[in-house]
């Protein structure tokens, strides 16, 4: 099963935004998951922030195979195990430990690590991570702190997340180590408990196009 696992560059080339979802009822995720695709928009990232969340990753996993979920919020190695199990194809975490580390490579799963700072970045770089959040990327300068970030190193592709919005996530998307964005927009907390799944379809529509 792991030798098929798509590598964390592949899958954040799949579109220029991931969404960022927090599920409070996992009977919801199924048909989130259906709009967002149906939108164009196929990597999924289920944050492990509610005690939904991994059964909301488990039924979009079996029932949406044009999905790609992962797990966020991925804090310690215990949540590495259970995200795997229910059938997370990648994970992501707003930061970095050794241990976070060590239990991703132990499991040979995908991860997509956080950093906020150039030292943050370099020591990712080092432990093989060419691939990497920028994190809170609003609060922690934004797309002038990842151009500056891309002078000295080129090599890191960013998929920046935190205080983007529909309206500025085309100002990141056009800086060159930038490989997509993430966020929570595309499904309003409002939409999803109201099963607006139109407005999410169209959300995603919008950012699906943004680097048409
Ligand atoms: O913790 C925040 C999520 O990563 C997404 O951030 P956002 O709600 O600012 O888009
Ligand atoms: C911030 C984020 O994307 C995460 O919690 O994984």
């Amino acid at each position: 099963m792991t030798q098929s696992r798509m590598t964390v560059a592949e899958i954040l080339a799949l579109g220029p935004v991931i969404p960022v979802v927090t599920v409070g009822d996992a009977r919801g995720a199924v048909p989130l998951a259906r709009a967002l695709v149906e939108g164009g928009v196929r990597v999924i990232e289920v944050t492990l922030r509610t005690p939904a969340a991994l059964d909301a990753i488990r039924r979009i996993a079996a029932e949406v195979p044009e999905a790609v979920v992962g797990a966020g919020t991925v804090l310690g190695a215990d949540q590495v195990e259970a995200a795997l199990e229910a059938g997370a194809a990648f994970l992501v975490s707003p930061g970095a430990t050794e241990a976070l580390v060590a239990a991703a490579r132990r499991a040979a799963a995908p991860l997509l690590p956080g950093a906020a700072t150039v030292s943050e970045a370099m020591r990712l770089l080092e432990a093989g991570f060419a691939c990497q959040k920028f994190f809170p990327a609003a609060a922690a300068g934004g797309t002038a702190a990842l151009a500056a970030i891309g002078a000295p190193l080129p090599q890191i592709r960013f998929c920046p997340t935190g205080g983007i919005s529909a309206a500025d996530a085309g100002s990141y998307l056009r800086l060159p180590n930038v490989a997509c964005v993430g966020g929570s927009w595309l499904t309003p907390a409002e939409a999803v408990a109201a099963g607006d799944w139109g407005r999410v379809r169209a959300l995603a529509q919008a950012a699906a196009a943004l680097r048409a």
